[in-house]
C-alpha cells in the first residue's frame, strides 16, 4: 500500500506545522483538514499562519461523504478526543492508517475502539518548540515522531507509514519498544508540561537551575517508580536524554500544557499527574510531586 491522502483533525500547534508541511509537500488536493463548519468559517475568515506564512488548506467539513483517507492523524486535546473520533467518520475507510500525535498513553486505545485497532499505528510526537498564539504557529524546531506498533515494529504498516516520511520528508523513528517508548515520553510531559505550567514560565525556567528544573525532574523520577511497577523498565538514563532535547529547544517557546493554561483553556493534566497519581496509588507508591502539581494545575484550571 502507498499512502497517498492525510485527512487532519485538529488544526492546532501541530496540526498546522504538519498538515503545511505535507501542503507543501504533496499539494493542497492530498490534504484535508477536517472540521466542522463553525471552524472551517473561522479559518477561511482569519485565516491560518505558519511562522508567518498564509497556509493555503484544503478544508474538509467533517459532515460531507468522501471517499476515505490513506493515512488520518489525530491532533487534538485529549479533552476534545471523543467529537474529532466521531467528526473523523467519513474520512475512514478499510485500508485507511491512523495515528494520534496526542500525549499520554491512552488515545490509541479510544481511537482503536471506534475504528479497529488494527488501523492504529502507535505514534508519539517530541522534539518540537511548536507554540500556537490564536491564528498562529510559530517554531524553530519541527521535532520528529516515532512509529511503531506493540511487539512488531517491523510490520508492513510501519514500513508502508515510514515510506511515506521518507517521500514528504517528515522526521521519525522507530524505536525497538514502542510501548517503551511512549511511557518515556509521558515520563517527559509529566515533568516538563507540568512544571513549566505550574511555574507560569517557559522552556527557559526549565533550561536553567532552580525550582522548576528540579521540580520536573522529581516529577519524572516519580513516573520512572511507576513504571517500573507497571513492569515498564524506564531508567534515570532516559531522564538525562530528555533533559538534552529540553535544553536544545527555543527557550521561548512553551510544553502545550502552558500554551493551554495561558489561553485559559482545560489542561491534559489527568493524561499525566492523573494517571501517574492513579498508578502510585494502585502499587502503594507516593507521588508527593506530582499530588502537588496536579492539586496546582487544578488551581489554575479552576482560576480562569
Ligand atoms: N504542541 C506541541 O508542541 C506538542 C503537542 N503534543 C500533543 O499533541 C496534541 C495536540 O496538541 P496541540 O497541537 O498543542 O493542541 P492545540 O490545542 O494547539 O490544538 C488542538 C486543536 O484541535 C482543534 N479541535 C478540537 N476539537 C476538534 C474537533 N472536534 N474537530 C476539529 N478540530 C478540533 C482545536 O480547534 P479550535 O482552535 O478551533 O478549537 C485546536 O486548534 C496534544 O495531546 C498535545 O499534548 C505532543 C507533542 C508536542
Ligand atoms: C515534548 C513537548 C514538551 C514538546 O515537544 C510536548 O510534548 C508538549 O508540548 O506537549
Amino acid at each position: 500500500m502507498e499512502i497517498k491522502t492525510v485527512s487532519i483533525i485538529g488544526l492546532g500547534a501541530l496540526g498546522i506545522m504538519y498538515g503545511k508541511h505535507l501542503t507543501d509537500r504533496l499539494g493542497k488536493k492530498a490534504v484535508r483538514i477536517i472540521a466542522n463548519k463553525r471552524r472551517i468559517d473561522r479559518y477561511q475568515s482569519e485565516g491560518v499562519y505558519s511562522n508567518g506564512e498564509e497556509c493555503d488548506f484544503q478544508y474538509t467539513d467533517k459532515d460531507i461523504a468522501c471517499s476515505p483517507t490513506d493515512l488520518l492523524i489525530f491532533s487534538v486535546k485529549y479533552g476534545g478526543l471523543e467529537h474529532a473520533i466521531e467528526s473523523a467518520r467519513n474520512q475512514v475507510g478499510e485500508n485507511t492508517l491512523i495515528i494520534s500525535l496526542l500525549n499520554g498513553i491512552s488515545s490509541e486505545q479510544k481511537i482503536g475502539e471506534a475504528f479497529g485497532s488494527d488501523k492504529v499505528l502507535y505514534c508519539v510526537a517530541q522534539g518540537m518548540d511548536a507554540v500556537k498564539q490564536d491564528n498562529r504557529l510559530t517554531y524553530k524546531n519541527m521535532g520528529w515522531l516515532s512509529i511503531g506498533e506493540a511487539g512488531n515494529s517491523e510490520s508492513e504498516k510501519v514500513k508502508t507509514l515510514a515510506r511515506f516520511f521518507d517521500a514528504t520528508g517528515v522526521s521519525y523513528d522507530i524505536p525497538d519498544d514502542i510501548l517503551h517508548h511512549m511511557w518515556s515520553k509521558l515520563m517527559l510531559n509529566t515533568g516538563v508540561n507540568q512544571s513549566v505550567a505550574v511555574f507560569e514560565t517557559n522552556y527557559s525556567g526549565v533550561q536553567k537551575e532552580g525550582k522548576p528544573r528540579e521540580t520536573m525532574i522529581a516529577a519524572m523520577r516519580e513516573v520512572v517508580r511507576v513504571a517500573n511497577k507497571e513492569g515498564v523498565r524506564l531508567s534515570e538514563d532516559e531522564i538525562s536524554h530528555w533533559l538534552e532535547i529540553n535544553d536544545s529547544l527555543n527557550p521561548e517557546g512553551m510544553p502545550s500544557m502552558r500554551q493551554d493554561t495561558k489561553a485559559h483553556r482545560k489542561t491534559e493534566v489527568e493524561l499525566f499527574s492523573g494517571t501517574i497519581i492513579a498508578l502510585g496509588k494502585k502499587h502503594g507508591i507516593q507521588t508527593p510531586i506530582n499530588d502537588f502539581l496536579y492539586r496546582r494545575i487544578k488551581e489554575i484550571e479552576a482560576s480562569y
